[in-house]
């Protein structure tokens, strides 16, 4: 009976299934992610709400920061960037976020090396937290200043100022030159400063080369990040032997801070392996945190230096301001003819210097991109605002902020382009307050850069030094408007690899 009901009616049974196929395809890809999912009431592009790739897409393409930018000023503080992920540019939020410290989302997960994770890549709260108490005191501000830390940035220092010396007149590769100097710091706070290798009496040799390999590795950044399982088919080999050559360079130092070096508990390798028979961490867990320390330190600090200093030479006006700030410490006069750096404590607070690093900060953040949270446990609610309402985003969604947005708001940066060091230095204390608390570029909350004092102090010392003592200009040859521009990626860098710039010593 049913046989001969199928024979009868067999074409119109199956254009009836497949209209109902087609129905619910339509439903499910279609209709449900705009128009009935959770997240559906957060405004945004349709294709972001109909599938990931776009957006992913967008990051392979080197947009994203400002793509997601351009979303929220054309809707508003809250954007839906895919069909689970939300973009948030508001800094009443981050303390939902990043104080409230939801876990991260497994973007992170892959930032694992030597087959072992580390602090930074951490997702869940309670293994972080252990991870990250091991090294925090070491990183504190504390240790920073006192004596022991700053012989050795300054001794780094000086070996910056004689490699200036030495080349002054000539076009200098500056995002190499100021990534060495920060590798040279890092690394002698891991290892010690008897075993660190110390690249900057070597910067155009074995200095160069060693920071290709790191970038290189990390060249392959959105394949790790985002979508590993495709990372080993597309990758070419020479990003894996870069990546092998960066493990071996960490390798040997470690294996030489074991038998040579006498700073245990001053240095990071000594802190993380911990007292003979302690066993904080094993080689491999320890040798993954280091790696992870020179690789997140040296990049980020290099690039903050190439823009900082590139503004400083496309405008003199600004570099005079800083030295005639830098000649009061000095009663009147600026540097010793001798390689020896300035103190940090002499130049740590002053105003106009504190003003450019902070404006460098807003601008050129060197992690300007998404920092992907998951949202916990029991939700999380978007209090509503003028352009979306009240919306509640169910556990597990991705939320993201990225300080590309944050620190371009035109209400609180009038022409948030525009780079200007005064904005920082008027006397409206609440304005000063709800600016101070709208920049990333640190991150925020209990995920917060271990490292940012070192960086601080590396970057203003720097600064301090070199235009003390040089007078920094553009070459003339170079097309700086169209390579000297953040790559649009996680971590950026200056798309060209190369801020050439030229020091001319000052008279004495
Ligand atoms: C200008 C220089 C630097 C900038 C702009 C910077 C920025 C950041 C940002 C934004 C984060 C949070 C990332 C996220 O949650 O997605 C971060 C985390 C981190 N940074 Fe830095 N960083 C700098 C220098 C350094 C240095 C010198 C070190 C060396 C120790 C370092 C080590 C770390 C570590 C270990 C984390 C992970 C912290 C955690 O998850 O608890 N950074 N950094």
């Amino acid at each position: 009976m049913l046989a001969q009901f199928v024979a009868q009616y067999h074409e119109e049974l199956l254009t009836t299934l497949q209209a109902s196929a087609i129905s619910f395809l339509i439903y499910y890809f279609v209709l449900y992610p705009i128009y009935f999912h959770p997240l559906a009431r957060i405004p945004g592009p349709k294709l972001c709400a109909l599938t990931k790739y776009w957006i992913l897409y967008i990051s392979w393409s080197e947009q994203r920061n400002r793509y997601v930018h351009r979303l929220h000023e054309e809707y508003g503080p809250i954007v839906r960037v895919g069909p689970d992920e939300v973009d948030i540019s508001d800094a009443e939020y981050m303390k939902d976020i990043y104080v409230d410290n939801f876990d991260k989302t497994s973007f992170y997960t892959q930032f694992a090396d030597f087959g072992s994770f580390n602090t930074f890549s951490t997702v869940d709260k309670k293994s972080h937290r252990q991870s990250r108490k091991v090294s925090a005191k070491l990183y504190s501000k504390s240790t920073v200043v006192s004596e022991p830390f700053q012989v050795k940035v300054r001794s780094v220092m000086s070996d910056l100022l004689k490699v200036l010396d030495e080349n002054q007149e000539k076009t200098l590769n500056t995002f190499y030159l100021w990534s060495i100097m920060a590798m040279d710091t890092i690394s002698g706070f891991a290892f010690g400063s008897k075993v660190s290798k110390r690249l900057l009496r070597d910067p155009f040799g074995e200095g160069a080369s060693t920071v290709v390999a790191f970038m290189t590795q990390s060249s392959a950044w959105f394949w790790t990040t985002q979508l590993p399982q495709f990372r080993r088919w597309v990758i070419p080999a020479y990003i894996n032997e870069a990546s092998n050559v960066a493990c071996q360079w960490i390798s040997e130092q470690f294996a030489d801070s074991l038998d040579k070096n006498d700073e245990t508990s001053s240095s990071l390798v000594g802190v993380l392996l911990g007292e003979p028979g302690a066993k904080v961490f094993d080689s491999n867990r320890a040798k993954s945190e280091i790696f992870d320390h020179i690789a997140a330190g040296h990049n980020t600090t290099g690039t903050t230096l190439s823009f900082y200093f590139y503004e400083l030479a496309r405008d003199t006006k600004k570099q005079d301001r800083l030295r005639e700030e830098l000649k009061q410490l000095n009663g009147g006069n600026l540097a010793t003819n001798d390689y020896s750096s300035s103190l940090y404590s002499d130049i740590e607070e002053l105003p106009y210097l504190s003003a450019l690093t902070q404006e460098v900060f807003r601008i050129y953040a060197a992690i300007p991109g998404q920092e992907p949270r998951k949202a916990p446990k029991n939700g999380f609610w978007w209090r509503g605002s003028k352009e979306t309402p009240r919306t509640f985003i169910p556990e597990g969604k991705t939320v993201v902020m990225q300080p590309w947005s944050l620190h371009r708001d035109p209400v609180l940066f009038e022409d948030p382009e525009l780079f200007n060091p005064d904005r920082w230095l008027i006397d409206d204390e609440q304005k000063l307050k709800a600016m101070n608390k709208q920049m990333m570029h640190f991150g925020y909350g209990a995920r917060m850069c271990l490292g940012l004092h070192i960086a601080t102090c590396e970057i203003k010392l720097c600064v301090a030094n070199v235009i003390s003592r040089y007078r920094v200009s553009l070459d003339d040859s170079y097309d700086y408007a169209n390579n000297v521009q953040m790559k649009d990626i996680y971590t950026t860098i200056p798309k060209s690899r190369d801020v050439p710039l030229i020091f001319s010593g000052l008279e004495k």
